[in-house]
């Protein structure tokens, strides 16, 4: 069945608990995952079933498709300097039994999902790309990178001016599976991500379910771990992560993965980093979930010290362009009319007025006048944390200025004084 056809009628309705066994169906064949290591009933404890729907073909019973959508908040740029936090439902475990594949399952969820999102008033939807092709076509657009840093046991981290309190602060670790660390972490989470450009904040329950222990999960590591960094007693900061203690010709050559290190101040990220990389038996230590202007990179000296991999994190999509744009703030005055490109949310599809005032707030509002841009939604989602300008956007060809000065004045407006984190997996 698995060929090139058209679409037929999709039917997308809202999935409960009774029908875990068919949703765990429809995921197992699209992902293909190993049951024994990667528990998917553990998974299912933090699905939201309200925000969980399914898919049927041709007035059939049998579910081709399942889909998503936790409930998240994102840090944006607020007005001048400040930041500001909006709703982003996070679509997540997208999938079509690989029988029903190509026939525009898919493509119904998310018109499904746009749908119930602007009726709800939802400005817009993010997610993590398994394949970066898929999500383009329907508005999305990368809007924060993502880097691994690899470096060695040892790595020095200069940062002077930050020496002495780092030296202040204690650090203590335990592992992750209890109560006591699982409402720390989520008390600091909340309250860094409130701090940081592109963090996405997680639900205590979605917390609690994937920081329990999950012995196949561990594939040769410890059973994850979090350190705290305090100081006065008081908790500042934390890093989860796990350690493999392998050998190999009789030395020890152990790992320490870093999932996450969040801190609500920078001498606290400084000395988390600093004792992660000061573990007997190890000899390489990974941080996920950096960002490509990240301090661990400078104070580390920078990429030809460290090895860096980059990808994709958070993509966008701006599902109300009125409500998206008049949420976040600005860092400049402007006033721009946008031609606004969208065919897969029609109500997008118009003349916008974006207006800003000297306090960087903006008001974001349909019009009839002549438009000075012409700008694809995908556009607005890449530019709408501060990174990825309108004006390279320009450069490349991909937004078109209709009156001179127009790129520039929406760009500056939009542009972050620094590059967003890429948010939690989700
Ligand atoms: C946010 C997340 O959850 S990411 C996880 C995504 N899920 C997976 O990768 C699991 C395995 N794969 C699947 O479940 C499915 O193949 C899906 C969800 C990727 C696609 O579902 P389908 O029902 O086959 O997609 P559908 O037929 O609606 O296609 C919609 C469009 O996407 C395109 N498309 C579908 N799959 C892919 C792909 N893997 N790569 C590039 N384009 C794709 C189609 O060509 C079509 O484009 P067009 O309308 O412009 O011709």
């Amino acid at each position: 069945m698995d060929s090139q056809q058209p679409a037929a009628g999709v039917t997308v309705v809202p999935l409960g608990p009774r029908d875990r066994d068919r949703l765990l169906g429809v995921d197992a064949a699209a992902f293909f995952f190993d049951p024994s290591q990667h528990d998917p009933e553990h998974v299912l404890d933090y699905f939201e079933w309200p925000r969980t729907f399914g898919a049927s073909r041709d007035g059939g019973s049998t579910l081709c498709g399942v889909y998503t959508a936790f409930g998240l908040g994102l840090t944006v740029p607020g007005p001048l300097d400040a930041l500001a936090t909006v709703p982003m439902p996070g679509l997540s475990w997208v999938s079509v039994h690989p029988d029903h594949r190509r026939r525009g399952v898919l493509r119904a969820m998310l018109d499904h999902h746009f749908a119930q999102l602007h009726e709800q008033g939802v400005g817009i939807s993010g997610l993590h790309a398994a394949e970066p092709a898929i999500y383009g076509r329907f508005g999305y657009a990368v809007a924060s990178l993502e880097v691994h840093l690899s470096m060695g046991r040892g790595a020095t981290f200069t940062a002077p001016s930050l020496d002495e309190e780092a030296g202040r602060l204690q650090t203590r670790f335990m592992p992750m599976d209890s109560d006591e660390a699982r409402a720390q972490v989520h008390r600091l989470h909340v309250a860094a991500t409130a701090s940081t450009l592109g963090a996405v904040t997680r639900s205590d329950l979605m917390g609690r379910v994937l920081f329990r222990d999950h012995p196949p999960a561990r594939v040769g590591r410890e059973p994850q771990q979090v350190m705290f960094c305090s100081r006065d007693g008081e908790a500042t900061g934390y890093a989860r992560f796990t350690r493999s203690g392998t050998w190999e010709d009789g030395s020890p050559k152990g790992t320490v993965a870093v999932t996450e290190v969040v801190a609500l101040d920078e001498a606290s990220l400084l000395a988390l980093a600093r004792r992660l990389v000061d573990f007997d038996l190890t000899t390489t230590v990974t941080f996920d979930q950096r960002s490509t202007d990240d301090p661990l990179l400078w104070w580390a000296g920078g990429p030809r010290a460290v090895e860096i991999s980059t990808y994709d994190g958070l993509w966008l999509r701006l599902v109300d362009v009125g409500r998206a744009l008049s949420e976040r703030g600005y860092a400049t005055a402007c006033d721009v009319v946008l031609e606004v490109v969208d065919e897969v949310c029609p109500w997008n599809q118009r003349r916008w007025r974006l207006s800003v005032d000297d306090k960087g707030v903006g008001r974001c509002s349909p019009t009839s006048d002549p438009a000075d841009l012409r700008i694809p939604v995908q556009a607005l989602g890449a530019a709408y944390l501060g990174s990825r300008s309108i004006a390279s956007q320009a450069q490349r060809g991909v937004v078109e200025e209709l009156r001179t000065g127009a790129v520039r004045q929406l760009s500056l407006a939009m542009r972050a004084d620094r590059e967003p984190m890429p948010g939690i997996a989700f």
